[in-house]
């Protein structure tokens, strides 16, 4: 995997915490850590390619009918979108069928879950490949509802990954702190937990996207700020610089996902180390979803 363009220098730390700058909307994160490595762009014009290219997914959970389906499938076929952007929709997944045989082939089609291994006698589960059976090359994994909700653990998930992985099924693999852990000062040992947990079980990361969403803002209205997110986003590349490979800290793709939208979209997507979005309530409306593809100008603007 090719590192992305701008990924050359590997030095810079925070000068200030993202809590000094803290708006209303956001939850403070009451801790303090050095940052031996962040990117740093050195070009005025990102050329984003290969592995580089921003990414943005829209999850649509558990939304939709064959009929508003359809009228989503419509909107993002008439869009024009930036080239430079990896696009993913992750319908559920009885209309992935129905949206793999209308959608434009500029967007790819993802599942929101996969069974842990190969397929047999688990009842309501679908398998890895099954996914490439119908054409479907994205996973997301790790959401917070199936930790949160249905009790998904981190091993479990890192198991999940590199079984899909296994069966060339990309991932997106959400990681993400609660409210409280926030408050408590936990952010960071949270998301590495969760981080090394999928560093356990992948040995390879060429297909992996990584996904911080901050639980406390996901369908909550409280989008991070572009310096909180940026903060763990730089703490995460950090992290996999260290504990996985400084090659993969520098080439993988780390998205925000929380509320993001048409309107803040683009303040968010010039942060040096958000590649892109994991988006959810936003992805249901079609003209509001190319806005936040095509947000990638503002990065090319402040790269
Ligand atoms: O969970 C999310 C994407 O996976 C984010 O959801 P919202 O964009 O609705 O906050």
């Amino acid at each position: 995997m090719a590192a992305a363009p701008w990924s050359l220098a590997c030095s810079s730390h925070l000068s200030r915490p993202a809590d000094l700058r803290r708006t209303a909307a956001a939850p403070a994160a009451p801790q303090r850590v050095r940052l031996g490595c962040s990117r740093r762009r050195a070009q005025r014009t990102v050329a984003m390619a290969g592995s580089g290219k921003f990414f943005v997914g829209g999850n649509w959970k558990c939304n939709g009918t064959k009929d508003s389906i359809s009228k989503l499938v419509s909107e993002l076929n008439a869009a024009t979108l930036e080239t430079d952007v990896d696009v993913v929709v992750a319908p559920p997944f009885i209309y992935i069928d129905q949206v793999k045989n209308s959608l434009t082939g500029r967007i790819e089609v993802s599942a929101q879950n996969v069974w842990i291994g190969k397929g047999g006698a688990y009842t309501g589960e679908i398998s890895a490949e099954q996914l490439v059976d119908i054409g479907c090359q994205w996973v997301i994994l790790g959401h917070s509802e199936r930790r949160n909700i249905i009790g998904e653990t981190d091993e479990f998930i890192g198991k999940k990954a590199a079984y899909a992985l296994s069966q060339n099924v990309k991932v997106i693999a959400c990681i993400g702190e609660l409210l409280e852990e926030r408050e408590a000062g936990k952010t960071f040992d949270v998301c590495f937990k969760q981080m090394k947990a999928y560093a356990d079980s992948i040995s390879n990361w060429a297909d992996v996207v990584i996904a911080y969403e901050p639980v406390w803002a996901i369908g909550t209205g409280k989008v991070a700020t572009p310096e909180q997110a940026q903060e763990v986003h730089a703490a995460i590349r950090d992290w996999l610089k260290t504990n996985v490979s400084p090659d993969v800290a520098s080439s993988i793709r780390i998205i925000y996902g929380g509320s993001v939208n048409a309107g803040n979209c683009a303040e968010l997507a010039k942060k040096e180390d958000i590649d892109g979005f994991l988006v959810g309530g936003a992805s249901l409306k079609g003209p509001d979803f190319a806005t936040i593809i095509n947000s990638v100008t503002s990065k090319k603007v402040a790269a």
